[in-house]
This record gives C-alpha cells, sequence and structure tokens, in this order.
C-alpha cells in the first residue's frame, strides 16, 4: 500500500470589503487555490512564512494585527499527485495591489457561496470556502 506524502503549507483567505475571497493559479496549473506556501527554515513562525509568500507571489504588505487562525485542513495536493497537502490557515488582511509574480500567473477574487464550475483545488473548494459561507466576513 503506498501511503501519501505530506506537504506542508500555511495558507492565507484575504477577502474584500464583497466577501470575495482572493485565489490564485500557479504557473501550468489548471486550478485555483489559496496563496502561501512552504515554510522556509529560517522563517520565524506561520505569518512570517505567510508574509514572505504574499509578498513573492502578489507584490502585497501583509498586516500581522489582526490574522486569525482559522484551522488546519488536508485535502489530495492539487498539483503533485499522491501527496497530501496539509495547511494552516489563516485569514489576514494586506494592503495591495495584487499582482501576480513569480510562479503566479493568475489572480481571480470568488464569491464563496457562488463557485459554479471554477476549477478550484479540493482544500479550497471542500474545506476553506465552505467555512467562509457559514462565517461571512465583516465586510460582507
Ligand atoms: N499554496 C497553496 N498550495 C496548495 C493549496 N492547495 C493545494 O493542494 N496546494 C498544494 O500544495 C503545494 C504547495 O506548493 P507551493 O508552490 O504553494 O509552495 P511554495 O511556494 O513554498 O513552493 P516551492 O517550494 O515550490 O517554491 C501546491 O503545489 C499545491 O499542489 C493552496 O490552497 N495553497
Amino acid at each position: 500500500m503506498s501511503v501519501a506524502k505530506t506537504i506542508r503549507i500555511v495558507a492565507a483567505v484575504i477577502r474584500d470589503g464583497q466577501g470575495r475571497v482572493l485565489l490564485v493559479r500557479k504557473r501550468g496549473a489548471a486550478v485555483w487555490q489559496q496563496p502561501g506556501g512552504k515554510r522556509d527554515a529560517d522563517d520565524r513562525d506561520d505569518l512570517h512564512t505567510l508574509a514572505r509568500e504574499l509578498h513573492e507571489e502578489l507584490g502585497c504588505v501583509m498586516q500581522h494585527e489582526g490574522a486569525r487562525w482559522l484551522g488546519r485542513f488536508s485535502a489530495p495536493a492539487a498539483n503533485e499527485p499522491g501527496h497530501v497537502v496539509e495547511a494552516e490557515v489563516y485569514e489576514v488582511t494586506a494592503n495591495g495591489p495584487f499582482v501576480a509574480q513569480a510562479e503566479i500567473e493568475g489572480v481571480c477574487w470568488v464569491v464563496p457561496a457562488m463557485l459554479g464550475d471554477l476549477p478550484i483545488a479540493r482544500l479550497s473548494r471542500e474545506f476553506i470556502l465552505p467555512l467562509l459561507v457559514a462565517s461571512p466576513g465583516n465586510g460582507s
């Protein structure tokens, strides 16, 4: 029996004033997912990882104040067959503009209750976005 390998990441929920949530698409990937990524050896903590990843991917500046841990969620990894992604997920605010950079090819805003058939990674579609339908943000 093969055992799935685990990819540990820190992922961000960023909402705008209308309750829309920012998703990103990596270069060459088919699906949309939360911004974020793996910890680096010299990251101080999860929020440090997240601030670094958000700046690399989107050029934005994350605010550490007010960051809210939403939970730890796991799902089959979007781009690595045979792997499971395990994410510490935080809702954060960040100062835009949000511009795709580095390995990110696209940025979009979605309404969690109206995803239609947009291709979205399972971690987001099955766990993170449903949580946001149940708990709308301050701006919505
Ligand atoms: N960042 C992120 N990764 C996700 C999510 N859902 C999901 O399955 N993953 C998987 O976890 C992997 C994490 O890789 P990553 O590319 O974001 O991490 P990273 O920036 O540190 O990558 P690198 O070390 O290749 O530079 C993704 O390739 C993807 O397959 C998600 O919502 N956000």
